[in-house]
């Protein structure tokens, strides 16, 4: 990476503003899956060891620059006291003289959690006043919010032109990784998309078939595709304003000569729900009342297949709708494949993450992203704007 990271600068005695991505899921104020915390302790507990001052500073939610008492970061302050083992400091607010306060009688080593940035307006229109407010509170910036890095906000994008800024250890690793999938793949090189949206899709999709050997297409965005090839898809997802685009990747894999993989049969169900009627049919035998919710058989052991003879393996998104047990066993499929490939594995966060995780099969992953949307961006090709604006090596 050409951007400087928090081993490249001195930190004794300094303030550290690093924005972090503590934006977790909570469940009636307990939080439910800690691993966005978690991924930050390399670190903090290295700005803890140089002896900096560490201000941690997060978004939770989506507050819209109102106080909402359900989105405070408390339950992550004390979460990551018992992650690291020594208190946290929580502030109220994330600027203004009572956190002055707090920052000025910190000592080197300790640790201070502001309050949801998103509480202030200013945060998401990336304010120039919010984040000159940001940068009096510290010496030096440091971004490990890989989760926040396609957001261009005054704690993530506009605090960086006002101190020296440089990446942390999370970060660091997530562009490594990521980065490297990009840049200088090993091949066969296999991309795994799936989730419900063609439309969110679509970038990536066509990134994907630039640098990928094969790409595997599942879950509710793949009727568009065979839709747009002509078949019936019944009461299945379907994106009609996208069946061109579609067609267009069908056509470009061809002319690119790469793999690209379509369902060939199909689970299917004549309701949204657990005690659903389903069955397994071949793709074009949708029944116009039924409507197709996984990867069939077939499907499952070509894609556990392609898995298997693949010396890297980057998926994001579902194969089905997993959440629902019935439904589950195409997304659980593909998790298995990834789980025990020689191939190197990547799951770019969000939905395929929690999968891995409810199936048991995390830490058989290689490397699993923090970030959902900032790792789809990354794989269309994008310059995340929480990167670009860091200072150089
Ligand atoms: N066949 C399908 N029909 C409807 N929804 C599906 C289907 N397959 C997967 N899904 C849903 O897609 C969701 C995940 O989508 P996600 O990966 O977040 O990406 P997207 O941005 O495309 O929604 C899951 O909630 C899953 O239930
Ligand atoms: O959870 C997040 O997004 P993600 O689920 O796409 O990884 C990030 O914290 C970014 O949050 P945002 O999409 O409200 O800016």
């Amino acid at each position: 990476m050409n951007k400087k990271s928090v081993r490249d600068i001195e930190l004794n005695g300094k303030r550290a503003f690093v924005r972090v991505d503590f934006n977790v899921p909570l469940e009636d104020g307990k939080i439910t899956d800690d691993k966005r915390i978690r991924a930050t302790l390399p670190t903090i507990n290295y700005l803890i060891e140089k002896g900096a001052k560490i201000i941690l500073a997060s978004h939770m939610g989506r507050p819209k620059g109102e106080v909402v008492e359900s989105m405070r970061l408390t339950p992550a302050a004390e979460r990551l006291s018992e992650l690291l083992g020594k208190p946290v400091i929580k502030a109220d607010d994330s600027v203004g003289e009572a956190v002055k306060a707090q920052i000025a009688a910190m000592n080197d080593g300790d640790v201070l959690l502001l309050e949801n940035v998103r509480f202030h307006a200013g945060e998401e229109k990336n304010d120039p006043e919010l984040a000159k407010q940001f940068a009096e509170l510290a010496d030096v910036f440091v971004n490990d919010a890989f989760g926040a890095a396609h957001r261009a906000h005054s704690s993530t994008e506009g605090i960086a032109h006002l101190l020296p800024a440089v990446s942390g250890l999370l970060m660091e690793k997530e562009l490594e990784v990521l980065g490297k999938a990009l840049l200088n793949p090993e091949r066969p090189f296999t991309a795994i998309i799936g989730g419900s949206k063609v439309k969110d899709k679509i970038d990536v999709i066509d990134n994907l078939l630039n640098i990928a050997d094969n790409v595997i297409i599942g879950g509710g965005l793949s009727y568009t595709f065979m839709k747009a090839q002509g078949y019936e898809v019944g009461q299945s997802l379907l994106d009609e304003s996208k069946l061109d685009v579609a067609l267009g990747f069908i056509e470009k894999a061809k002319k690119l000569g790469k793999n690209f993989y379509l369902p060939v049969d199909i689970v299917i169900s004549d309701d949204f729900s657990a005690d659903a009627n389903t069955k397994i049919v071949e793709v074009g035998d949708i029944p116009a009342d039924w409507e197709g919710i996984d990867i069939g058989l077939k499907t499952r052991e070509i894609y556990a297949d392609v898995v298997k003879n693949s010396k890297l393996v980057v998926w994001n998104g579902p194969m089905g709708v997993f959440e629902i047990e019935p439904f589950s066993h195409g997304t659980r499929a593909v998790a298995e494949a990834c789980a025990t490939t020689s191939a190197y594995t990547v799951i770019g966060g969000g939905d395929s993450a929690a999968a891995a995780e409810k199936f048991k099969l995390a830490d058989k992953m290689d490397h699993i992203s923090t970030g959902g949307g900032a790792s789809l961006e990354f794989m269309e090709g994008k310059q995340l704007p929480g990167v670009v604006a860091l200072n150089d090596k």
